[in-house]
């Protein structure tokens, strides 16, 4: 049997952060270490002022202030850590490949192959390695193999630990779970395993949502629960266009499907397009997994989804464009939002960049307005997608430190993320402050329309004809 003392986390990142705290809040005799390349977030992440830790979660501040330093430790020396570890959880990054073979569809696992490469070299004892990170199907094989050939001849259980956190939500998400699902091999030694981390779990989860599979399933359902989550957004914001040019209303119409007990009511709020580091991600590896074994209709019908999520984004910078009298050269068009959701600061895949991009290519000028995201982090995410000059983006796209110097002067207001405190606005106040017709674009259906139009402002609401 094992007996786990000691763990170490590689990748101190919005999955090992948050779910490495709980873990040790809950198992106070176990020592948690986090360890991470990158030096500035493992000084972000000891950093006194709470404020100051590299992501934003609610709730989050209050557990490591707890935990961090009793038996919660944040540190660079990845291979002290995994030397002393029992067992190893590898949450590192997996992005979509952006080079070579697979290049904008599968995930790229060097990150994981150099984790495995580390544990190898640096293991004198047995380990549990722990696969926390997304991975394509089958990964489990190709971590064993590297362990097994090019270690120290020391036994490694491999387990497969997906991680359904949502951002904003990561902190309630791990202490609630829906359930826990863990993959091992189907051996004596890998039962063992298995219930070696189940333990660790039990600290806190019922022993009823703890489920325990076999590797391959384990991986897959993770790909799965994403592509179905992904695909109800994609469904429902497919059926908002056709609310649109038909008089009904997106939101009656969730509202009626949802209560159907087995539709459920979660995950059909329209949209301008989901975002986030997981599910384009999630669905590009499927469909290359599917690709590579020759399921071409599989293949398609994932496909599918993020085709429609594309388009989401895409008819909404085109509707902001065809409203404003065919041109936005020159105007300027407030956003409310940038992060791909609320309550987080991450702004990966977030539609906000998209729409960004495309309004400054109609010659826009854009200004922001997010609680939780800098200028620096925008002008980065624009960027990235290398369509124009760095000099470019940064004089078209500027952003605020409050809602009503973003507002002041523009023509149009695009909400594209669902802050609470933008319902609270001064919205008369607001409608003082724009050019006439005053127009607003509400990406996230948040806004009480009959209300604002009362006011003076014309609104189009994703999904309402
Ligand atoms: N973000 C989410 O909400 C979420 C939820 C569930 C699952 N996931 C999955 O979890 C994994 C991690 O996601 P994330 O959002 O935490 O990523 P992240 O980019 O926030 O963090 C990953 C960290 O790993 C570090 N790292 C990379 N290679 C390393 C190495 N060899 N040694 C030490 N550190 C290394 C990076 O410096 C980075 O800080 C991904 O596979 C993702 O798909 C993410
Ligand atoms: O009804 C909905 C629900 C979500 N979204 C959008 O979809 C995106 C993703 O939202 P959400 O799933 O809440 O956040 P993530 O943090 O991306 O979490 C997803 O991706 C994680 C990483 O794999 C998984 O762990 C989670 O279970 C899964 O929900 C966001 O842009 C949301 O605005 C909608 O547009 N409408």
């Amino acid at each position: 049997m094992y007996k786990i003392q000691k763990i170490c986390c590689i990748g101190a990142g919005y999955v090992g952060g948050p779910t490495m705290s709980v873990i040790a809040q809950k198992n106070p005799h176990i020592q948690v270490t986090v360890v991470d390349v990158n030096q500035q977030r493992i000084n972000a992440w000891n950093s006194q002022n709470m404020d100051e830790l590299p992501i934003y979660e609610p709730g989050l501040g209050e557990i490591v202030s707890q935990v961090r330093g009793r038996n919660l430790f944040f540190d660079t020396d990845v291979d002290r850590a995994i030397e002393e570890a029992d067992m190893i959880f590898i949450s590192v990054n997996t992005p979509t490949k952006t080079y070579g073979k697979g290049k904008g569809m599968a995930a790229d696992l060097k990150y994981i192959e150099l984790c495995a490469r580390q544990i190898a070299r640096v293991s004198k004892s047995s380990k549990i390695v722990v696969e926390k990170s997304t991975l394509p199907v089958r990964t489990a094989q190709a971590i064993k193999r590297i362990l097994d050939q090019t270690g120290n001849g020391v036994e490694f259980q491999i387990l497969s630990n997906p991680e359904f956190l949502a951002e904003g939500t990561a902190i309630k998400d791990l202490l609630e779970p829906d359930r826990v699902l863990i993959g091992g091999a189907e051996t004596e030694r890998g039962n063992e395993a298995i219930e070696a981390l189940a333990s660790l779990y039990r600290a806190w989860v019922p022993s009823d949502r703890i489920l325990a599979t076999n590797v391959w399933s384990s991986e897959l359902s993770k790909l799965t629960a994403n592509a179905f989550l992904a695909q109800r957004v994609s469904s429902i914001n497919a059926i908002s266009e056709l609310c649109e040019v038909s008089g009904a209303n997106v939101n009656e119409v969730a509202r009626a499907i949802g209560t159907d007990t087995r539709i459920g009511n979660r995950f059909l709020k329209a949209s301008v397009g989901f975002g986030g580091s997981c599910f384009q991600k999630d669905i590009l590896n499927l469909v290359y997994i599917a690709q590579s074994y020759g399921l071409d209709e599989v293949a398609q019908y994932w496909e599918q989804v993020i085709i429609m999520n594309d388009h989401q984004k895409k008819r909404f910078s085109e509707k902001i464009v065809t409203t404003l009298f065919n041109t936005v050269s020159d105007k300027k068009i407030a956003f409310l939002g940038w992060a791909f959701k609320k309550d987080t600061n991450d702004t990966r895949e977030s539609a906000a960049i998209y729409i960004a991009n495309e309004l400054i290519e109609e010659q826009a000028s854009v200004h922001v307005y997010d609680p939780k995201v800098t200028q620096m982090q925008m002008l980065a995410d624009l960027d990235y997608l290398n369509v124009r000059s760095c000099d470019i983006n940064s004089e078209r796209l500027i952003a605020h430190q409050e809602a009503y110097s973003a507002i002041e002067g523009a023509h149009a207001i695009a909400v594209l993320t669902e802050w609470d405190e933008f319902v609270c606005l001064d919205w008369k106040r607001i409608y003082q402050q724009m050019q006439k017709p005053a127009f607003v674009f509400d990406g996230r259906g948040i806004l009480d329309q009959k209300e604002l139009e009362n006011i003076g402002f014309e609104v189009y609401t994703i999904g309402i004809g």
